[in-house]
């Protein structure tokens, strides 16, 4: 499957955020958005996921136009910047109701096998979007947009979330944005740069850097 955003115009009051937008997700391929606050990434994953109607948009699947917000198709799940998972559930009944098998969660995840009786609430701010992404990206849909999903999370989670999206991907496209730049580059097929309302399709890792969303240098080099 082939998502492509066209020609999107956002703004807030007479402000322009967004204009002639255009970005390309596919099945099997993991899209990076890379860009500065307040540069419009989240809004722009909104406008995807539909809860966020800009002045103008063109959203097609294989070509196809969609003219209803996405989110009313089932085929999209989206991972927002802030908790939407309710606290006072215990995590295992938060697995039921999302029908997603806790035990295969502990495979990867097994120091949250102590949790299970847990509330959501009572977690980490580091292990809540790890539940969240994991739920996110287990829930059947055929696009997943998220958004900041390294948040706060350590690094040695940040492998295991990597390795699930890269597992994950062979069936879904996956769109996502985060300020950790290398763990976003290290995990997408491809990137784009948001910046003054337009994205930018990254050729050359080395183009961070000329348009001033790197310093200079701040590359790793291999
Ligand atoms: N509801 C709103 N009303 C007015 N302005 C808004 C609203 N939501 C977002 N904005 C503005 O739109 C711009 C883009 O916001 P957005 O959250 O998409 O940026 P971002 O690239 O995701 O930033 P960050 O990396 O800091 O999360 C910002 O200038 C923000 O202040």
């Amino acid at each position: 499957m082939i998502l492509e955003v066209d020609s999107i115009e956002l703004y807030f009051k007479n402000k322009p955020i967004l204009n002639g937008v255009y970005l390309k997700g596919e099945t099997g391929k993991i899209t990076g958005l890379l860009g500065r606050n307040g540069s419009g990434k989240s809004c722009l994953l909104r406008i995807i996921f539909g809860d966020l109607k800009p002045k103008y948009k063109l959203i097609r699947l294989n070509n196809k136009p969609i003219l209803k917000p996405l989110f009313t198709t089932k085929k999209i799940n989206y991972l927002p910047q802030y908790n939407f998972i309710t606290k006072s559930l215990r995590l295992k009944t938060v697995f039921q109701l999302f029908k997603v098998n806790w035990f295969d969660f502990l495979i990867d995840f097994e120091n949250f096998s102590r949790y299970n009786k847990t509330k959501f609430g009572n977690l980490s701010g580091g292990e809540k979007p790890i539940i969240e992404i994991y739920l996110i990206l287990k829930t059947p849909g055929q696009i997943i947009l998220l958004d900041e999903p390294f948040n706060g999370v350590a690094p040695i989670h940040i492998t295991k979330i990597n390795n699930l999206i890269h597992r994950e991907k062979k069936h879904k496209i996956i769109i996502l944005t985060d300020h950790r730049y290398n763990e976003v580059i290290d995990v997408c097929d491809n990137l784009y740069l948001v910046k003054n309302g337009c994205t930018k399709l990254v050729d050359n890792l080395k183009e961070l850097e000329v348009y001033k969303y790197l310093p200079k240098s701040a590359l790793l080099t291999p």
